[in-house]
């Protein structure tokens, strides 16, 4: 394949580089703006062979296993940029998303998270000819990069990897890939194996084994629980919550706390609230000391450790929990009628149902979290249109490195 040279343009949504060839935009990982660079083409895509000259905004990734000479592990995008250019980068995002949906917002500057601080992973694991790979995804592949070093997680779970290659070896069986996710809790790490299949009763008695040896606080298969040594403790701004195998928990516990503070200072003096896609408990507990809380989720578990919590904990105020599918049964008006404020942290499909009740609901405040600045844009629209006055938007770098970006929208009216 013929070597090319060909200059870059601009960043695109996913981290790459965006050069224009014949009219076409042809892509170009681990490539910046200004930069001319040597590639090979396929199709639209461009595989960087060599930096011809570089930005002055390149920098050196602080991880082996990042770009062209790195095992290309996917699990980040623009570790080659500075860190300036890259916030700016981060924020244009979200910015670009409400600009397409006619949105013109305060967007405050980037909250930033530290190198070593994501408390959350789901490695992919597959037995091989001569053992065994565990990493992440080469970016938009199958191919496992074998990860022995990571900047973004935290030293705890970096530390666990050979472990966690020896758990994985135990269970391994057939070359087919299955993920082990990992959540460093207060009391150890809660591992859980998932798309592994059936096992075999010695390979179960070996991984707990193997558990009980590597101290974790627990070992599950899907949300079986294998074993339990210690209960996995998170805190949200201080209350305890045990949450359940594979239930979700935001990836790190900064960009938690920066989210609690934001959400529970524009809701106060509401006087009840709507928790809408709770989780286990991030906004509804923390809220309950300021307000009474009505939780909706569609993880009964999850929803049961919320529970649990607030009833250990004491001091909040009346907190009910229900499970729902928001999505096909959104809270109606009437639902919302005794509820004045509403945090709603949706999966990346966003909250469209429910941001049409709320619309036409007599709620006066709303935070509306979401991982993905294009369903975020699309519900704030609804919001809008329904008579909410977009206050801010503040982005938070929750995915450091990766094409992945945190907002909350506050709104009211
Ligand atoms: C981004 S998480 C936010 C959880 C929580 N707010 C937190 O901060 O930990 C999205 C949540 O939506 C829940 N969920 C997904 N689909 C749902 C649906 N159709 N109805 C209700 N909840 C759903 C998931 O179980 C998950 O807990």
């Amino acid at each position: 394949m013929n070597v090319e040279s060909v200059t870059i343009e601009r960043l695109g949504a996913q981290g790459d580089g965006i050069a224009t060839i014949n009219g076409e935009a042809l892509y170009v990982g681990f490539a910046l703006p200004g930069e001319t660079v040597a590639i090979r083409r396929t199709g639209s895509r461009g595989a960087l062979v060599s930096v011809e000259e570089p930005s002055s905004a390149r920098t050196d990734p602080p991880c082996r296993h990042f770009g062209p000479q790195g095992d290309r592990c996917g699990g980040c995008s623009l570790q080659h940029l500075d860190i300036t250019a890259y916030n700016d980068w981060k924020k244009q995002l979200v910015n670009d998303a409400l600009s397409a949906r006619g949105i013109d917002a305060d967007i405050k500057a980037l909250i930033t998270c530290q190198p070593g601080s994501r408390r959350r992973a789901v490695f992919s694991a597959r037995a091989v000819k001569n053992g065994l790979v565990l990493g992440f995804n080469q970016t938009g592949t199958h191919i496992i990069a074998s990860i022995e070093e990571c900047a973004v997680l935290s030293p705890a779970i970096v530390a666990a990897l050979p472990g966690l290659r020896k758990l994985a070896g135990i269970l391994a069986h057939g070359g087919k890939p299955f993920r082990i996710q990992v959540l460093e809790s207060l009391t150890g790490l809660d591992v859980a194996v998932d798309g592994i299949g059936k096992i075999r009763e010695k390979a179960r008695q070996d991984a707990i084994g193997q558990a009980l040896t590597l101290s974790y606080a627990r070992l599950s298969l899907g949300t079986e629980i294998l074993v339990e040594a210690r209960k996995p403790v998170l805190k949200f701004a201080g209350i305890d919550v045990l949450p359940p195998p594979t239930g979700f928990v935001q990836a790190s516990t900064e960009a938690q706390e920066a989210m609690i503070d934001i959400v529970g200072a524009h809701l106060n003096g509401a006087k009840r609230i709507a928790d809408l896609f709770s989780g286990c408990g991030t906004f509804a507990l923390p809220l309950a000391r300021q307000a009474a809380v009505d939780a909706a989720e569609n993880d009964g578990a999850a929803l049961k450790a919320l529970d649990q919590a607030a009833r250990h904990t004491p001091g909040l105020k009346p907190v009910t929990v229900e499970r729902r599918d928001l999505f096909r049964r959104p809270l109606s008006t009437a639902e919302l009628k005794k509820t004045d404020g509403v945090v709603f942290d949706p999966p990346r499909a966003g909250a469209q149902a429910q941001a049409r009740e709320i619309a036409a609901s007599g709620v006066s405040k709303v935070a509306a979290v979401s991982c993905n600045p294009a369903t975020l844009a699309r519900d704030l629209r609804i919001l809008i249109d329904g008579g909410f006055r977009l206050v801010s938007v503040l982005p938070i770098d929750q995915f450091l490195w990766s094409p992945h970006v945190e907002a909350i929208a506050l709104l009211e009216r």
